[in-house]
């Protein structure tokens, strides 16, 4: 374990960030997927053998225009690249080079396009970050203190308790572009990170707010020592005076890189002078964007700005600065934090940030009811509808074990195939929005996943009581308090394995067209597998093996037990000697290939599927949030 004290006296002390890079190249892979011949991958360059670095205190904007390579850069910079990426050349953080974990353990990142948990308010939005992000020592007033500060220097306090409201059919969004983007950079501000990346923070802001979200950048990087770097478009010329640096990046390469009077500079020496009225920033992407050829030199006038600035002493200063930078002892993930003081920062407790995830995840829940209402009024409804069907035909007579046992399965059923179907959507639908969150610091994987699975149980318990007391009620199935006790649990635990072996089937299919795919043959092997189709003792060996996986049957099998066990006598109306009779509910459970000694063991094993369909599913999770992030 390095002490503060050791590490003080092993390498020189640095206040802040420094980042560097060297000869940095990136190339997106692009996979040509052809029907009958095989993929080919080709690369495109997209970050063409840049060098740079910024220090401490700066505040730098990448300017460029559009397609010109900013997020990528900055995506490259950050260690948080998306899309399928080839790197070549060196990213350095304090002299040491940068990993996905020393990077995004001291670095905050402002995306592009923002994802939210749209139910919630402003207010309620960044008072969960707080607590999932902030050191745990903090106390409620003042975060509390520090959320209202936040809102009323980012301009939301008129908002505080207005949804986020998110996209999609029959959701809105409620705040306007620009509020969901200072929302989304106060977010990052929480956390107050050493260094922080904002990608485009002003697009969609009126002048009056990307001034507002530029100085408190600024701010941030002066008084704190912080390391900032935005990509921007086309920023006023008000916005470019608060720069400390621009990047100008055309087509992958660096135009320049400095301050802006030294960037006009550079640009007069080369022949481009900006006229005195003229934004900066205006005439440094107009350049930029120059495609044609001088006379002289096969190159644009973007081209040779970029050749020359390879020539310039102010790329030589830079490249003498990174070389200092990487004789600097190279610093551990934990020396890193250590020196950067993250350290002594608490981390919250693990449970504690399980319970505001899963509080969250509650309220996401409650507050869009219309889907849980919907659902629990169809479970009614057919309630409802079976219940009639069968009413006055359960009794204890032949006719009356066959409706009895259709009224079983019709149980088993309504609680298999809507749940299932139901949670196959949960996980595409989640996964960027987790792989943000936990890049982010704000959740492990199984946090996250314990919360997503806890917020629906609820529900998963309140739908099939629900079923069973409307569906008892009217068909009249009667039956003593133990066994509708035990009925109960075995079509709780039948939905729970569903939704499960739903999830699971999420989590390894990218699509739900191809989970769907295999999902409908899997469950039509669960179904012949049940019980009721088939006598299972005649089943023939190579399908036999499947219904030990088949929750249909262990459900069936328990609701048979508990209904028929006390069952003594089964009258035989019409008796015929060559025809069979069922004289008793023991009779009735060997006719399917049950017996009453099962009933312990078919609950150990709904317990077991739900456990290994969870823990398979995770592991997927686990893998395919992997590549995502
Ligand atoms: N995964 C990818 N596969 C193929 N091309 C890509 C990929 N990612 C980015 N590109 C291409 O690389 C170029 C640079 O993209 P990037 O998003 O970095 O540009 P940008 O300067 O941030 O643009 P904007 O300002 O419009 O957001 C674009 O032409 C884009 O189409």
């Amino acid at each position: 374990m390095i002490t503060d004290k050791e590490n003080m006296a092993g390498a020189e002390r640095r206040e802040g960030v420094t980042v560097a890079w060297k000869h940095l190249t990136v190339y997106a892979r692009v996979k040509n997927k052809k029907l009958l011949s095989k993929t080919t991958t080709t690369y495109k360059k997209i970050i063409d053998d840049v060098t740079g670095i910024i220090e401490p205190g700066n505040l730098v904007a990448i300017i460029g225009a559009s397609g010109a390579g900013k997020s990528t850069l900055m995506g490259c910079l950050a260690q948080r690249m998306s899309g399928d990426m080839l790197v070549e050349g060196n990213v350095l953080i304090n002299g040491r080079p940068a990993t996905g974990v020393n990077t995004r353990g001291i670095s905050g990142f402002m995306h592009q396009e923002d994802m939210f948990r749209g139910s919630l308010t402003v207010s309620e939005h960044l008072h969960f970050l707080a607590r999932l992000r902030m050191d745990r020592r903090t106390s409620s007033a003042q975060r509390t203190r520090l959320v209202d500060d936040l809102l009323r220097q980012l301009g939301l306090e008129h908002c505080r308790h207005t949804r986020i409201g998110a996209p999609g059919p029959g959701r809105r969004i409620v705040l306007s572009g620009g509020e969901r983007k200072r929302l989304s950079f106060a977010g990052e501000c929480l956390s107050d990170p050493p260094l922080l990346f904002c990608d485009e923070p002003t697009t969609g802001l009126d002048s009056s707010s990307a001034l507002a979200v530029v100085r408190a950048l600024r701010a941030m990087a002066m008084e704190r020592r912080r390391t900032v770097l935005i990509s921007i478009h086309q920023p006023g010329s008000h916005l470019v005076e608060l720069f400390h640096s621009v990047l100008l990046l055309s087509r992958g390469r660096i135009a320049f890189m400095g301050s802006t009077d030294e960037a006009l500079q550079f640009y007069k020496l080369n022949g481009y002078e900006c006229p005195s009225s003229y934004n900066p920033a205006d005439f440094f992407i107009k350049q930029l964007l120059a495609g044609s050829r001088t006379a002289s030199e096969n190159e644009t006038d973007a081209e040779k700005l970029c050749s020359s600035y390879l020539e310039s002493d102010r790329f030589k200063q830079v490249e003498a600065k990174i070389e200092s930078e990487m004789k600097k002892s190279s610093l551990s993930s934990q020396e890193l934090r250590i020196e950067l003081k993250l350290e002594r920062r608490k981390a919250p407790r693990w449970l504690n940030k399980l319970f505001w995830l899963w509080y969250r995840e509650v309220l996401e829940v409650a507050r869009n009811p219309h889907v849980q209402t919907i659902r629990l009024f169809q479970k009614i409804v057919l309630a409802v509808v079976v219940g009639l069907c069968f009413a006055g035909t359960l009794t204890l007579n032949q006719k009356g074990v066959q409706a009895i046992q259709g009224v079983l399965f019709m149980l088993v059923t309504e609680n298999t195939f809507s749940p299932m179907y139901a949670a196959l959507d949960y996980f595409p639908h989640q996964l960027p929005l987790f792989a943000r969150e936990h890049a982010s610091g704000v959740c492990t994987r199984l946090q996250f996943y314990i919360s997503a699975i806890a917020s629906m149980t609820p529900i998963l318990i309140l739908e099939p009581v629900i079923f069973i007391a409307v569906l008892y009620f009217i068909s009249g199935l009667g039956m003593s308090l133990n066994a509708y006790f035990l009925s109960n649990l075995a079509v709780i635990l039948c939905i729970n394995v569903s939704a499960a072996c739903g999830i699971f089937f999420s989590t390894v299919f990218t699509s739900i067209p191809v989970a769907m795919a295999y999902l409908v043959p899997f469950d039509y092997c669960l179904m012949i597998t049940s019980g009721l189709f088939v006598k299972l003792s005649t089943l023939p060996w190579h399908v036999s093996w499947i219904r030990y996986l088949s929750w249909m049957m262990y459900t069936n099998e328990a609701l048979s037990i508990v209904s028929w066990e006390q069952v003594s006598n089964i009258t035989c109306e019409t008796y015929r000697a060559d025809l069979p009779c069922l004289n008793n509910g023991g009779e009735v459970l060997e006719k399917f290939s049950f017996s009453a000694s099962n009933l312990n063991s078919d609950f150990i094993n709904l317990i077991i599927l739900y456990l290994m369909f969870h823990i398979l599913a995770f592991v997927f999770f686990f893998f395919r949030s992997n590549r995502i992030s």
